[in-house]
């Protein structure tokens, strides 16, 4: 049994009033579950938001990291300095880091394993662009993204990740994939894992949907059996929102 999970990707918005107004409200409504939950903020919100969390089930995430341990990478952030936040999850290789901080499958392959070295689990993103869709490359480059980012990554290493298909032309347009798109699309990851690493641990690994998932469509990304959760952007920053999709079971 896989435990669902839903994080929160605020990106780079909020600041610490409205973060700290924002986690309190939720983690008055959200108790330990049968769903995982993770608040994915800022870099320097991480210690004001971690206190807030402190006596919540909801973890604490970080956006990216760097894969080194320290040095000199102006601007950059180690899994150290993460883990003495509180990080207990990373999003690595989000399409907005691959687009416009042209972050490579490699780069992302370094940061995946450091994360696992220092126990952070990575959530891995990985998605098409529309003219890929549109041409059908979806899988060829979903399979791309998944053997690239996951070079030299053991089996008991990947039973620890987590994967969020974002296929990047429904990240904040307001286009879903269909429920059919997304289950058919997420069920040829968890094949390719299958293929990769084995059937036992293709179980294990929790795949992700994100792009524009609100409280009116989770229900229906959710009824595939092979979809473990949602990667939320917009609505994780609206407390009504985020807690609806929180509790998706129960308006199913
Ligand atoms: O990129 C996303 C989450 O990482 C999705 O963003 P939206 O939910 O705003 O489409």
């Amino acid at each position: 049994m896989r435990i669902p999970l839903i994080a929160g990707n605020w990106k780079m918005n909020m600041n610490h009033e409205s973060g700290k107004d924002l986690v309190r409200k939720i983690s008055n409504k959200v108790s330990a579950s049968d769903t995982e939950v993770v608040v994915c903020c800022p870099f320097p919100m991480l210690l004001e938001i971690g206190k807030c969390l402190s006596d919540s089930s909801i973890m604490l995430g970080a956006q990216n990291m760097h894969w080194e341990n320290s040095g000199a990478f102006t601007g950059e952030i180690s899994a150290d300095m993460l883990l003495e936040l509180g990080v207990k999850y990373v999003i690595i290789g989000h399409s907005e880091r691959r687009q416009i901080f042209l972050e490579t499958n490699h780069m992302i392959n370094l940061k995946v394993k450091k994360a696992l070295e220092r126990q952070i689990v990575p959530i891995l993103c990985v998605g098409e662009l529309l003219n890929e869709r549109e041409t059908q490359q979806t899988e060829r480059v979903l399979r791309d993204q998944l053997e690239n980012s996951l070079v030299n990554i053991t089996t008991q290493e990947a039973s620890k990740i987590v994967i969020a298909y974002e296929p990047v032309w429904a990240i904040g347009t307001g286009k879903t994939a269909t429920p059919e798109q997304a289950a058919e699309t997420i069920g040829f990851i968890r094949g390719w894992l299958k293929e990769k690493y084995g059937e036992t641990l293709s179980e294990k690994v929790r795949i992700l949907y994100g792009g524009s998932v609100k409280p009116d469509n989770i229900s229906e990304i959710m009824e595939s059996p092979n979809i473990d959760g949602a990667l939320v952007g917009g609505a994780s920053l609206n407390d009504e929102d985020f807690i609806n999709i929180i509790h998706f079971q129960h308006s199913s």
